[in-house]
């Protein structure tokens, strides 16, 4: 009789050499085809280059059974096992710096993460860069601190302590506080120790996975998603695409489509670690063979239901920025996106709510095109560099004294398509930063709320996104004509057509609401007209003018000519202007801002 088997997928990540593979080489009992650095160039430099994945199996803990939904069958994935099972998917990453973007794709794969440690170094990193991810990709975390072989007979146990104290603080300013901490020795002695040297603590840790799994809500519902990991050959067979079932369920004949490639192909047959299935569902990980397909196509990427999923050429997101990146996320900004296991150059626009939405909840689930937003020059956080330009000041002001928006947005343009589903986490790094400097390199992550298919979007879809930059300019009132009516000064260039301000708002200093009327002449002067008069109090701070131009008259006082020299106010009264200009808007309006 087949017995029921639940799989969870378990990453193991950390810095370089601090011992993954070696811990993923002692718990695992079954070596899938990619598992311990298979590849001749991997065991050539010693480090791990691409995802290994190897499992082990034990009885399902009972506090996990009752959680088994009634469809959760892949019973014909295992031998003649009548006890449930347990079966742990190990997601061995590489720790080497230049290969994070392997990391992430093996991050969004995992229900749990170990954050591998060498206990006699303590947080390095891209032990941190790991915690990053884990937090921004993971649910739930547990430490191990590996190498304890290393420490010194009899001061061990005090070296345990310090560095499991150590571990507590760092993750008491992140979401794994409190995680479990465990000491191992995946590999006692190291390389050159023989094979029977037995690991420690490797079934202590093992008990801990059973008490920490928790297992995720799987549905079998829903367009099927695969991330592929790997693609290869076998002889007489066909292509073999293994990977994790991100979601829905996928069974033998079905048509599967490789979005990247615009092929689709039947499914001949699957395996769950060696054993045939004939079906696979949300959570489990599996080998799907196809035939008549170039495995050299197909790398890294997503097979889908076919028609499910769509490539995109830029994005809406939202998104937080990562507290430990330092410097802006500056608008026009180019960073490494990576969305699944692919990462392209893209260019962010940043925007935020209107400063009256700042208190709104977050909507994660879609994009709002009804409502209008605030072009941002960088995305709004307490550590705003100030930047030399003056529309960013303008925007610091907006966010003054703790006040930040509750949600933000992107607008990202890829330099190379990709092919995502909706709703999909996005992170964003900066991988060119220096890898022995130690900074973090992720930026920011987000979820991807809407995917612009069209090529040509900018003209498609663009003006559809009401995003506006609140524009300020100040000029002068150079003159008063009558209660009713100033004439301004330096708030255009000559140049400006003034015809397209007409109508527009301006404020005076002295407090009265003008509105303007018309060019004055041909040298960016303009006349404004006060519908409520100029109060007296004004009158007398402009009241010099209209004497002195009395006096020099001559009859010209009624001539409303501009270049004349003329006196100005004793005391400058400045004119402010704000305006909306829409970012995408085509016709470059001016709109009153309220
Ligand atoms: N003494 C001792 N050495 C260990 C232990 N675990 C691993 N090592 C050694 O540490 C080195 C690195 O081990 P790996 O398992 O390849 O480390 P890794 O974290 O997978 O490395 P990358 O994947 O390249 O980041 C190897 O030489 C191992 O033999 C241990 O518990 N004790
Ligand atoms: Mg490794």
């Amino acid at each position: 009789m087949a017995g029921l088997r639940v799989n969870v997928n378990v990453g193991v990540l950390g810095h370089i050499d601090s011992g993954k593979t070696a811990l993923a080489r002692a718990l695992s009992t079954t070596a899938s085809t990619a598992a311990f650095d298979k590849q001749p160039q991997s065991r050539e430099r010693g480090i791990t280059l691409d995802l290994g994945f190897s499992c082990f199996s034990v009885p399902l803990p009972a506090r996990l059974r009752p959680a088994l939904p009634a469809s959760e069958a892949a019973c014909d994935a295992g031998p003649e096992v009548a006890e449930p099972q347990l079966q742990v998917t190990l997601v061995d990453c590489p720790g080497h710096a230049s290969l994070i973007r392997t990391i992430i794709g093996g991050a969004q794969i995992i229900d749990l993460m170990m954050l591998v440690i060498d206990v006699t170094k303590g947080m390095q990193t891209q032990s941190a860069e790991c915690l990053v991810i884990g937090q921004i990709a993971c649910q739930k975390l547990l430490v191990v601190l590996n190498k304890i072989d290393l420490l010194a007979e009899g001061k061990k146990q005090a070296a345990i302590d310090k560095m499991t104290k150590k571990m507590q603080k760092t993750l008491e300013k992140t979401k794994f506080r409190g995680a479990p901490i465990i000491p191992v020795a995946a590999k006692p002695g190291g390389p050159e120790a023989l094979e029977t040297e037995a690991p420690q603590g490797i079934s202590e840790l093992i008990e801990l996975l059973k008490s920490q799994i928790s297992i995720p809500k799987r549905d079998p519902s829903g367009p099927f998603l695969m991330s592929v990991d790997h693609c290869f050959s076998i002889k007489g067979q066909g292509t073999v695409m293994t990977g994790t079932i991100l979601s829905g369920s996928v069974s033998l004949s079905d048509n599967v489509e490789i979005p990247a490639l615009k092929v689709v192909k039947k499914v001949k047959s699957m395996q769950m670690f060696h054993m045939p299935v004939t079906s696979a569902m949300q959570g489990d990980r599996v080998g799907i063979c196809v035939t008549q397909f170039d495995p050299k196509l197909l790398e890294r990427g997503l097979v889908c239901a076919p028609e499910s999923l769509h490539t995109i050429h830029a994005a809406l997101i939202s998104l937080e920025k990562i507290p430990y990146f330092r410097g802006p996320l500056q608008t026009k900004a180019k960073f490494h996106i990576t969305v699944g296991h692919e990462t392209v150059m893209g260019r962010l626009m940043f925007f935020s709510p209107t400063p009256d939405c700042f208190n709104q909840e977050p909507v994660l689930d879609s994009f709002d095109f009804s409502r209008e937003y605030l072009f941002q020059e960088q995305f709004l956080c307490k550590d705003l560099a100030p930047t030399d330009s003056g529309e960013a000041d303008q925007q610091a002001d907006q966010a003054t004294e703790g006040h930040y928006p509750q949600q933000q947005w992107a607008l990202m343009e890829f330099e190379k398509p990709i092919t995502c589903p909706r709703l999909c986490l996005v992170i964003g790094s900066r991988l060119d930063a220096d890898i022995h400097a130690n900074t973090c390199r992720l930026a920011f992550h987000g979820t991807l709320l809407h995917g612009l298919e069209d090529k040509n979007y900018t003209e498609s879809f663009l003006p559809k996104l009401k995003v506006y930059k609140l524009k300020h300019k100040n000029g002068l009132v150079e003159r008063v004509i009558d209660d009713y009516s100033v004439i301004g000064r330096s708030l255009f260039k000559k140049e400006t057509n003034i015809q397209l301000f007409v109508g527009l708002k301006v404020y005076l200093s002295t407090g009265e609401l003008g509105v303007i009327d018309s060019a004055f002449g041909q040298s960016g002067k303009f006349k404004v007209h006060i519908p409520g008069g100029l109060s007296p109090e004004s009158k007398k701070i402009m009241m010099p003018v209209l004497k002195k131009r009395g006096r020099a008259g001559r009859g010209e006082a009624t001539k409303e000519e501009e270049g004349a020299e003329r006196p100005e106010p004793s005391q400058p009264v400045t004119l402010r202007l704000t305006f909306k200009r829409y970012v995408f808007d085509t016709h470059k309006r001016m709109v009153q801002s309220p």
